[in-house]
């Protein structure tokens, strides 16, 4: 967590500094020791996905409008992205199957590789992982950090997961795995953050096998369903009359966990398709929070108050705070 360092008493735009502290950790476990040498490339495949994915495609709404995208273009410009991504994981790829034996290593690239050689998968199979692990697994948890320490503008939270993450510290004097379970508050922090802000609020869509019919609507067979995480987390039939407000406290005790089978909260989806980097998610977004906690205590800039901060929510590749949260780390020695 090196690269977590802050600047005492200046202003930090929090998910720039945190994206690039994910960005290694998500990389280093893809790609191994050599990540560093990929990581402009990785960012490279990410930037390129997650623009395309911001626009709205007319056709989306009207299937049958698909010629549009011949004529406008889009269909050349989404197969001429799809060469430029292909032939940067080409290039990943050949980089880590140049290795000598002895650097080989046990990242999950490297695994890939091996069970391609035993017959297990096809070249494309190792692109089609390695691609879903940056474009689904890069954005996610510093988008729900930012979110989180935008919550704690309630003094309240705030003081509750310092001094909880800060007593297991001095007891512990490190984070990991284990000690992380200890954070009993924190927890229920990350679970009421991704509940009023889910990162994939419309999940991944599915496609409806036969007819149905839902609250007196007719689904016909083939009809694309997107699932509303945001909505169904702020329903007050599930969350009672505090459904709009941030009280982690709903979660302590409760038997609500994030493997989708309570389905009025899913931030992870649930079925065959649920998040498969979920344990590995949370685990990066609570481990990042824990030091960010324990180690600065943290105010708004000169002339914003938690009235006024802003909360508006943004669509990019996943549902973003509109303005990024600025904060002061101070820091605090929590050893003494
Ligand atoms: C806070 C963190 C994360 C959240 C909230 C999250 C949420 C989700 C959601 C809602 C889906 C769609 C599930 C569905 O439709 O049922 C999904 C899919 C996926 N996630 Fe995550 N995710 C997170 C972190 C990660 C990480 C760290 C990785 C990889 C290391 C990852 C890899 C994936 C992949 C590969 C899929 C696609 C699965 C498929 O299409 O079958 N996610 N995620």
């Amino acid at each position: 967590m090196k690269s977590l360092s802050m600047e005492e008493g200046s202003c930090v735009n929090l998910i720039e500094k945190v994206f690039a502290t994910i960005c290694g950790i998500s990389s280093k476990s893809a790609f191994g020791r050599k990540h560093k040498g990929q990581l402009e490339a990785i960012m490279s495949v990410f930037e390129m996905i997650s623009n395309s994915a911001k626009q709205v495609y007319v056709c989306q709404l009207f299937p049958s409008w698909k010629w549009l995208h011949v004529i406008t273009g889009i269909s050349r410009r989404t197969h001429e992205m799809c060469r430029e991504v292909d032939l940067v994981l080409e290039n990943i790829i050949n980089g880590e199957e140049g290795k000598e034996e002895e650097e080989e290593e046990n990242c999950l690239l490297s695994t890939l590789l091996n069970m391609k050689d035993q017959g297990d998968l096809t070249i494309n199979q190792v692109k089609a992982v390695m691609l879903d692990m940056i474009t689904a697994g890069i954005d996610t948890p510093p988008t729900t950090i930012e979110w989180a320490m935008a919550e704690m503008k309630n003094p309240r939270v705030m003081e509750k997961a310092k001094e909880e993450v800060r007593q297991v510290f001095r007891s512990k004097g490190y984070f990991n795995e284990n000690v992380l379970e200890k954070l009993k508050y924190l927890k229920a922090i990350i679970k009421e953050t991704l509940r009023l802000h889910p990162p994939a609020p419309f999940m991944a869509p599915r496609e409806c096998s036969q007819i149905c019919d839902i609250s007196g609507y007719t689904i016909p067979a083939g009809t694309q369903v997107l699932v509303n995480v945001w909505a169904i987390g702020r329903d007050s039939n599930y969350w009672g009359t505090s459904a709009e407000e941030f009280v982690p406290e709903r979660f302590l005790n409760s038997p609500i966990d994030y493997k989708g089978s309570y389905f009025e909260y899913i931030p992870f989806g649930f079925g065959k398709r649920i998040c498969p980097g979920m344990l590995f998610g949370v685990a990066i977004v609570e481990l990042v929070l824990a030091n960010l906690l324990c180690h600065f205590d943290w105010e708004l800039p000169c002339g914003t108050t938690s009235q006024t901060l802003d909360m508006t929510e943004y669509i990019s590749s996943t549902l973003r705070m509109k303005n990024n949260l600025i904060l002061v780390p101070i820091s605090y020695n929590c050893v003494t």
